[in-house]
C-alpha cells in the first residue's frame, strides 16, 4: 500500500496547521513526523487516515498501482494513539476476540498467544477498565503490531510505558518490515531506526 499526498493542507479556523504537503509514502518503509508540541503531528496522521477532513489538497491510497476508495481505507489501517480508546467493559481476551472478528492477527495468532506476546497473560481475564495506563498502551501497540494491516500508524508510541515496555516496543517495531509504518513522535528512542524523519514545521 502506498499513500500519496498533493498540496495537502489543514487548518482549524484561521490557523493553518500544515500547508502544501507533497509526499509519497511506500509500503515496506517507515516515516516519522517530528516537531514541537502543537506543531501538528497528530493532526497530520489523522488527516492521512481520513479521520479529519483535509482543508485543501488530495490524498491517494494505492495497492499495487490500483487506487483504493476512501471508504475502504479503514480496512487497511491499524492505529495506536493515546487519544484512541479501548472498549473498557471487555476483558483483554474478549477485546482481542472481538478485534479478531474484523481484523485477523498475523500468522493466525490466537488471542491467548497475543496476550503472551504483549506480556499480559496474567491479565487476560481482567477488564480493560482495570488496566493501568501502561498496560492499555501495551494492548494498543500489540493490536498495531500483530494485526493484518497494510498500514500501521503509531502516535506517541511509548507514552505511559515503563523501561521494560519501551524495550519491548523497540524490539517489536523493528519487525514491521513489509508494511507502511507512520510514526508521530518527539522521542528519538521511538524512531531512531527510521530512515525517513520529517520535521513537520517545514509545512507551516
Ligand atoms: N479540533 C481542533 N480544533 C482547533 N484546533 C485544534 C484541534 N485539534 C488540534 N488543534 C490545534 O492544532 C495544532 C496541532 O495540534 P496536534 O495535536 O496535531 O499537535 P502535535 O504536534 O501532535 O502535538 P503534541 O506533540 O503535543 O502531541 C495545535 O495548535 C492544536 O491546538
Amino acid at each position: 500500500m502506498n499513500i500519496t499526498t498533493e498540496r495537502l493542507s489543514k487548518r482549524f479556523r484561521r490557523e493553518w496547521i500544515f500547508r502544501n504537503v507533497d509526499l509519497t509514502m511506500q509500503a515496506g518503509n517507515s516515516y516519522t513526523f517530528v516537531g514541537p508540541n502543537g506543531s501538528g503531528k497528530s493532526t497530520l496522521l489523522q488527516t492521512l487516515i481520513g479521520v479529519l477532513p483535509a482543508s485543501e489538497g488530495t490524498i491517494r491510497y494505492s495497492l499495487e498501482e490500483k487506487p483504493v476508495e476512501v471508504d475502504d481505507w479503514y480496512r487497511y489501517l491499524v492505529m495506536a494513539a493515546p487519544y484512541l480508546e479501548l472498549i473498557e467493559e471487555l476483558t483483554l481476551l474478549e477485546l482481542l476476540t472481538f478485534h479478531q472478528a474484523f481484523k485477523p492477527f498475523k500468522n493466525q495468532l490466537t488471542p491467548d498467544q497475543l496476550c503472551e506476546l504483549m506480556l499480559l497473560s496474567h491479565a487476560r481475564h481482567k477488564e480493560i477498565k482495570a488496566f493501568s495506563s501502561g498496560m492499555k498502551q501495551r494492548v494498543k501497540l500489540g493490536l498495531a503490531f500483530y494485526s493484518e494491516a497494510a498500514i500501521v500508524i503509531l502516535d506517541e508510541p511509548t507514552s505511559n510505558l515503563d523501561k521494560q515496555g519501551v524495550a519491548w516496543y523497540r524490539e517489536r517495531v523493528r519487525l514491521l518490515s513489509d508494511q507502511l509504518l507512520l510514526i508521530g513522535s518527539n522521542q528519538p528512542e521511538e524512531y531512531d531506526f527510521c530512515p525517513n524523519v520529517i520535521d513537520i514545521s517545514r509545512w507551516k
